[in-house]
């Protein structure tokens, strides 16, 4: 199972630009939890100090007794063997094979004979949908299989954390889509803590567990995905429901000026949107429930007195339903029609 990954009152500035201060969230063992904000926001900045890849000015981020902050180098480059990242672009070395780019954790990190190395690689490549494609060197490929690879050589360890930094950049709606089962059925599988960097609000509103949102410098918000999906904050509603009226402007915050001058206009803020709450993906048919779920709505139970009303009741609705469905069916309903391997039309290539 995953693990607890605890920030506590982290700050980072390059220089004297403050990128966020006193961060404070835990992400929960096993739970898959996206990060969304304006660009520029730090959330890239975020995830590597998470991993203890950019050290932060002050605060500390718990991994299983190490702080991955403060910690001498040797102990965070062990501790970063139970993480899986998957950064922007894939991050693939371009004159090796998929094989090769894909087997490089484990012949980097452990001792494994290469017949050992193999099975694990054709195995991830499967899962995310790339058999057959071994032999192919990353510029021979799509974006989209870039991508798959590089999510594939984040899984190699068996990480118990995986981080994803915009999985879906460059991908057309329906692989966005492909994607997001692809991330649930991942979690399923692994059972491992996840963390999503997107802005893609498909995505946000369909997969995690647990949301959050930086602006201004500030975590604006980190809870059950319920929280922020009712929210009638100001920034939260713009960014979800993609306006122009409201606190972001082109180059984050806006100032007093240029809202005024955006009112004289007739760009105004409106009362807030009432969305209907998407419900979150189950895994693909075949493969078991999503440990996470009980575990989570067992904790969430117990926060259910500090949710605000909106919250709260979507979050009651869940647990209704959730009832009723395994009364009805005797396990959770899975919806999905594909298997795994046709994620991206035409399979490998
Ligand atoms: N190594 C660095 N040195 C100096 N400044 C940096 C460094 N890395 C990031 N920054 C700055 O930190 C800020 C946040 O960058 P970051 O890439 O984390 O934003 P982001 O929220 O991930 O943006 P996007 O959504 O566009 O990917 C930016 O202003 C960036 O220029």
């Amino acid at each position: 199972m995953g693990i607890d990954v605890v920030v506590e009152g982290l700050t980072k500035a390059f220089g004297r630009q403050t990128i966020w201060q006193d961060v404070t969230l835990t992400l929960p063992a096993g739970e898959i939890s996206v990060m969304l904000g304006p660009s520029g926001t730090g959330k890239t900045v975020f995830l590597k100090a998470i991993v203890g890849l950019l050290r932060p000015d002050r605060g500390r981020v718990l991994v299983d007794g190490v702080d991955m902050a403060n910690s001498r180098e040797k102990d965070i480059y062990e501790a970063r063997k139970l993480f899986g990242l998957l950064f922007q672009d894939g991050a693939l070395f371009g004159s090796m094979s998929l094989f090769d780019n894909i087997a490089f954790p484990l012949r980097e990190h452990t001792r494994k004979k290469e017949s050992e190395i193999r099975r694990i690689v054709m195995e991830r490549m499967e899962v995310v949908g790339l058999a057959g494609a071994e032999r192919k060197l990353p510029g021979e490929i799509s974006g989209g299989m870039r991508k798959r690879a590089g999510l594939a050589r984040a899984l190699v360890l068996d990480p118990q954390i995986i981080l994803c930094d915009e999985p879906d950049s460059g991908l057309d709606p329906v692989r966005t889509s492909y994607l997001s089962q692809l991330l649930i059925d991942i979690n399923t599988q692994l059972d491992a803590t996840m963390l999503i960097v997107t802005h893609n609000i498909d995505i946000a509103t369909t997969v995690p567990d647990n949301m959050g949102m930086l602006f201004c410098r500030e975590l604006v918000a980190f809870g059950p995905r319920e929280v922020l999906l009712t929210s009638e904050e100001p920034v939260v509603e713009q960014f979800l429901n993609g306006r122009r009226a409201g606190p972001i402007g082109m180059s984050e915050e806006k100032d007093r000026a240029t809202i005024a001058e955006e009112a004289s206009h007739g760009l105004v803020v409106g009362p807030p949107t009432r969305r209907t709450l998407a419900p979150q993906l189950k895994p693909t048919p075949g493969l078991p429930a999503r440990r996470a779920v009980q575990r989570r709505r067992a904790r969430v139970r117990e926060l259910l007195d500090e949710l605000p009303p909106a919250a709260r009741a979507a979050v009651e609705a869940d647990l209704r339903d959730t009832a009723e469905a395994h009364t009805a069916n005797g396990a959770d309903t899975l919806v999905r029609t594909r298997p795994l391997h046709t994620y991206e039309g035409g399979g490998p290539a």
